[in-house]
């Protein structure tokens, strides 16, 4: 594990700002926070650093604007939910650098905790553009790096700041590293992943080597509707990324060379709109109709999951295997989630889960606490298993 300075290298910070990255992209429904156990795990760090007496200055991306600011991915949405978990008022501001930034640091008290807006509301965040990182760093005295949830993005607030400011690793950084090495550092065979979701661009890539560390792949959610695809099934209307088809094949002869498992879903529940109950019916998987989509896998796939469940010593899982916050395509993700707790409770499995929204999932089938852990990061967990440096973290380790 990478050495870095952590909040115990910090003392005497009273009057000093600290600027604080942390993960707040959590799931949300109708302008709601659904799932609140990001922020429940940034706390320790935030609540640690304002009792010191710093000026607690929150950073954090919140979805995927496209062209600046957007009311919707605005983080002034989250922070109740963060006022809320901390039991303290959190003040906001409405951008992350400039004259509204300087305003609210400048009117902070020792302890006082504010949010800045939306990092991604600029460019400069994702290309950690240099002129970006230091309008960043022009309100910090010190960067403490919380998000390891955001790690392997090497953006302005998760790599850029530690280059500018002393850098150090909160707590919660700290213990998903120490907990993921414990757990998987020399994991049991034979291993399964489970990956699913929605994310198959940004996560389809770390394939090609988690095929190369575990004895089985299962695919669910979009990410096996892209698959199938590339096998040269239609697939309707899914959510599929056809330009990604090529990659999907070579991750398939990848695995075959690696003598890992590929288990993709032998049925799928179709829809025609996406909400919830609407009218849906179990096919076979080369037979989607060309007007609907597939927004869950069937019972025959539920039954293959389990199965690899059972053969598995250690099971690592992001992304749920269908859209679990609309019922009842829910099904097959609460079933393995629930098989994985039950073999894991009887002592038969180690198992890890990531991600915001499995995180979520997992929580939705009421067994969270059951998995061997449960870590907020989903994309970083898994390269993280991939046994990539992630630049969040090797920037600390460096400072
Ligand atoms: N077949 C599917 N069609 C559409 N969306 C899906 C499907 N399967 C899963 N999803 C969606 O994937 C999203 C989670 O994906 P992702 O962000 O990759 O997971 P995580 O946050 O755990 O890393 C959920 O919102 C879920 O509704
Ligand atoms: O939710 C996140 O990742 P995850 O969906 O892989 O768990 C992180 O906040 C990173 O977000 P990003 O994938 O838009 O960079």
């Amino acid at each position: 594990m990478p050495s870095f300075k952590t909040l115990d290298d910090l003392n005497d910070i009273a009057g000093k700002r600290v600027l604080v990255r942390v993960d707040l992209n959590v799931p949300v429904k109708d302008g709601k926070v659904t799932d609140i156990t990001r922020i429940e795990r940034v706390a320790p760090t935030i609540i640690e650093l304002s009792k010191k007496g710093a000026k607690v200055i929150l950073l954090a991306h919140f979805g995927r604007p496209k062209d600046g600011p957007s009311p919707d991915l605005s983080l002034s949405l989250i922070a109740p939910s963060v006022e809320e978990v901390l039991d303290r008022p959190v003040a906001t501001a409405s951008d992350v650098i400039g004259d509204a930034a300087t305003a609210a640091v400048a009117s902070m008290k020792d302890g006082d905790i504010l949010l800045l807006e939306n990092t991604r509301f600029h460019k400069g965040e994702e290309k950690n553009d240099p002129d970006f990182v230091k309008a960043l760093a022009a309100n910090g005295d010190i960067y403490v790096n919380d998000a390891f949830s955001a790690a392997h993005r090497a953006h302005a607030s998760t790599e850029g700041l530690a280059h500018h400011l002393p850098a150090h690793a909160g707590r919660t950084m700290q213990a998903e590293l120490e907990a993921l090495e414990s757990g998987l550092g020399n994991p049991a065979r034979p291993v399964v992943a489970i990956v699913g979701g929605a994310k198959v661009s940004t996560k389809i890539d770390l394939l090609m080597n988690l095929v190369k560390k575990v004895d089985a792949l299962v695919i669910g959610g979009g990410m096996a509707n892209t698959f199938i695809a590339a096998r040269g099934t239609n697939v309707g209307k899914s959510l599929c990324e056809h330009d990604l088809a090529e990659t999907a094949k070579q991750i398939m002869i990848e695995a075959a060379t690696a003598g890992c498992a590929i288990i993709l879903p032998e049925d799928g529940v179709v829809a025609r709109e996406f909400k919830a109950n609407a009218t849906n019916e179990i096919v076979a998987i080369d037979a989607i109709p060309a007007d609907a989509m597939v927004l869950d896998v069937g019972p025959k796939s539920i039954e293959a999951v389990k199965a690899w469940i059972e053969r598995a010593q250690t099971l690592v899982w992001n992304g749920p295997l269908g859209a679990f916050e609309i019922e009842p395509f829910d099904k097959a993700t609460v079933a393995a989630a629930r098989y994985a707790a039950e073999r894991t409770r009887a002592g038969k499995l180690v198992s890890v889960a990531g991600g915001g929204d499995t995180v979520s999932a997992l929580n939705h089938a009421g067994v969270a606490d059951d998995f061997s852990y449960v870590s907020t990061a989903g994309g970083a967990f898994l390269e993280w298993m991939e046994g990539k440096a992630l630049p969040g973290v090797a920037v600390l380790a460096k400072a």
